[in-house]
């Protein structure tokens, strides 16, 4: 199944010594927050040598040394007792491990193994107690040094499989793993990019963080497993001589059990019906939710659990059948940067090539430029790769202590590497900010320009899209309006999808400026800025001699972002000058320039739309109607305040609209509003 890396030869206490110095500093920091130094590979190799070392010079043995204790007596203790202890498990890695193990377990009870094995996942978290008192989660105790653990109970309420309440008021402790699924794994990162910390580099380091922080600004979803449970406060409510009918009651309890996942426990009669459980979770391993590192066989009746017994760091009637791990330690070869569809600019770390969980793995994400810095990454530093199932494969930390001093800096890059354009760098994922050929993420820009707030072309999806850049006859925006019938039905596949298309691009070059502006995708600007701009300039060949100063006297527009704006619509002089040629409507109907009299209809209301528009206003999104209301001169908002001073209510308006009527805000039904309107739309 999998081969334990040789152990370490220690050959003088120096070596002893050191070795022990190195795995007590790994395995605080694999505790406290996941940052080790090692993979799992490399410290049980240094934890065996140690071992092996110990049993030859049992007189040169450290009172500190990992040895025989559980989490190497590094783990965080707290001061909460445990009821029964908390323990590791020994481990074997193969089946002649695995008979081994069978061996000492029937010379311990002293005859054939008659209740069965349970055979459960190793899932990959943190051990956490979970006690219940009269039905309430009261309490979560981590496991610490085995007989005393952290007190945990600031995450109750966020762990899924957790419920905060049992049924009938039962008083009980249960245990089991605390894991980020891969789906909550993925979330965690996203949220803590969006507040600026540090990204997990896998799940079992965000479990062990994420349980031990208390005052995060946001909340981290965790998912917890039970597989055991004893009694509490000198209760026993669990009645049942095997660990599967406890689990059995764990679950009707209403707690979260690996038997609702294709791996939960299955009871098998001998070892080589074991090893063949082992072999098929090995198998089912790549498409679990939720990442594990072994498989766990315990003998199932309680009685011969009780005659096994237990040694001080494990006990003797279980075993974790370690699984080939997920990660690997290897050396960052150079960094390559690459350009998504979206315009996305990505670095990738080229890898020594290395195998983990059973594939090659030559390519890993670095995710984004501040990964890089904040991970301190250089070329050629030795680095720890992690891969799980169909996740790419991550890069965690570098290894400092292997550092030769010929490692190099990773240089970031000044301009987009496809186009040679600026890049936005403003934010944590750097992307291609259009540049003059404006080539990178031409597919997105397309798709926003033709979208139903900018130039509306009903019918050109994607697929057309694509193939309409693939042949070649579409670089830009301005492009489509060039298209010829046959280019069309060459795409489309369809004469009369070409015509309607056809018909939809003269009906395009009416848009107001507002949304021809729009579909430039200008950074900085979006629908409502656009219409801003539109209104304050009032035709194309003004918004384009303004300065960013100028810019910056448009309503609602930052000022900081002014000369990015600027800049952006200068480089798409070209894909405008296109479109003017092409005849494309470039004025805004009501913009502001020259008309002072502020006879419009809205002027100085501020209108709210809610519900859904039927009768005249029928099929208008939030977006056209807000464009309604400013071209009658009013300001659109989006919710209810006191300065509101309409309330337009559609079908199925609720909450708005009773805030508006608490307020005393004037309420116009939809028809009543387009009759007000009548003369601003047709
Ligand atoms: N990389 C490092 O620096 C470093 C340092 C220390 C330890 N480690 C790793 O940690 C491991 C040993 O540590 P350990 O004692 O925390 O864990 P362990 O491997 O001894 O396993 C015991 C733990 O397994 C968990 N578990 C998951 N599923 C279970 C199930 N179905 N039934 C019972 N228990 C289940 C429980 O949390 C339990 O506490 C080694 O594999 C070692 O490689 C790594
Ligand atoms: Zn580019």
């Amino acid at each position: 199944m999998t081969t334990a890396a040789p152990a370490a030869r220690l050959t003088s206490r120096t070596a002893y010594n050191t070795a022990v110095d190195q795995a007590l500093t790994a395995s605080a920091a694999y505790y406290k927050d996941g940052d080790t130094t090692l993979d799992d590979a490399s410290y049980d190799a240094l934890a065996r040598g140690i071992a092996a070392y110990e049993r030859e010079h049992p007189d040169h043995k450290r009172a500190d040394s990992p040895t025989g204790k559980v989490g190497g007596g590094t783990a965080p203790v707290g001061d909460v007792a445990h009821t029964v202890p908390m323990l590791s498990l020994d481990n074997v890695f193969d089946v002649t491990g695995l008979e081994k193990w069978g061996a000492s377990l029937t010379r311990r009870i002293g005859g054939p193994v008659t209740g069965g094995y349970a055979v459960e996942p190793k899932l990959d978290g943190a051990a956490i107690a979970a006690r219940y008192r009269d039905g309430k989660l009261v309490q979560l105790v981590g496991r610490g040094d085995g007989a005393h653990g952290e007190d945990l109970s600031h995450a109750i309420g966020t762990i899924v499989g957790l419920p905060m309440h049992l049924p009938d008021g039962v008083t009980v402790e249960i245990r089991g793993e605390v894991l980020l699924s891969q789906a909550q794994f993925e979330k965690a990162n996203e949220i803590r990019l969006a507040h600026k910390a540090k990204m997990f580099s896998n799940p079992r380091n965000g479990t062990a963080g994420t349980l031990r922080a208390k005052d995060r600004p946001y909340v981290i979803e965790t998912t917890f497993f039970a597989y055991g449970a004893v009694g509490l406060d000198g209760v026993d409510v669990l009645s049942g001589d095997t660990h599967e009918a406890v689990m059995a009651q764990v679950a009707a309890l209403g707690v979260q059990t690996t038997s609702s996942t294709e791996v939960g426990l299955r009871v098998c009669t001998t070892l080589a019906e074991v090893q063949a459980r082992v072999e098929e979770i090995q198998k089912l391993r790549p498409e679990l939710p939720f990442g594990i590192d072994g498989v766990v066989i315990k003998a199932n009746d309680f009685a011969e659990q009780k005659a096994a017994g237990f040694a001080t760091r494990h006990p003797h009637w279980a075993i974790a059948y370690k699984l080939a791990a997920v990660e690997a330690q290897t050396r960052l070869v150079a960094v390559e940067w690459n350009v998504g569809r979206t315009g996305i600019i990505a670095p990738r770390a080229v890898l020594e090539p290395v195998v983990v969980d059973g594939s090659v793995v030559t390519y890993a994400t670095l995710h984004n430029p501040a990964f890089i810095r904040d991970s301190g990454l250089k070329i050629g530093d030795t680095v720890k790769v992690w891969k799980a199932g169909d996740i790419i494969p991550r890069i965690e930390s570098p290894v400092i202590a292997l550092r030769t001093g010929t490692e190099t800096d990773i240089a970031l890059p000044e301009a987009c590497p496809k186009c040679s354009g600026d890049i936005d760098k403003s934010g944590e994922r750097w992307e291609c900010a259009g540049g003059v050929n404006g080539s990178c993420g031409l597919l997105p820009s397309l798709k926003y320009a033709v979208g139903r707030d900018q130039l509306d072309i009903d019918g050109l999806g994607v697929t057309y899209l694509e193939a309409l850049v693939e042949a070649g006859f579409v670089n830009d925006t301005g492009d489509l309006f060039f298209l010829t019938r046959d280019q069309l039905v060459q795409a489309t596949g369809s004469e009369k999808r070409a015509d309607s298309l056809l018909a939809q691009f003269d009906k395009a070059k009416e848009q107001p400026l507002n949304r021809v502006f729009c579909s430039l995708g200008i950074v900085r600007t979006g629908r409502t800025l656009s219409r801003e701009i539109a209104r304050h300039f009032g035709t194309m060949d003004k918004i384009r001699a303004a300065t960013p100063e100028a810019l910056a006297e448009v309503n609602k527009l930052p000022g900081a972002n002014a000369p990015k704006i600027a800049a952006h619509i200068a480089a798409m002089g070209p894909v405008i000058d296109k479109l003017v040629k092409a005849g494309v409507n470039m004025v805004e109907p009501s913009a502001d320039s020259g008309d002072t009299t502020g006879s419009k209809l809205l002027t100085g209301e501020v209108v709210v739309v809610t519900g859904t528009m039927h009768g005249p206003l029928a099929g208008r999104n939030r977006n056209q109607m807000n464009e309604l209301i400013e071209n009658a001169g009013g300001q659109a908002s989006s919710s209810v305040s006191k300065k509101t001073t309409i309330l337009v209510a559609g079908e199925g308006a609720g909450s708005k609209l009773a805030k508006a009527k608490e307020l005393g805000t004037k309420v116009l039904s939809e028809q009543e509003f387009a009759d007000l309107l009548a003369d601003h739309f047709s």
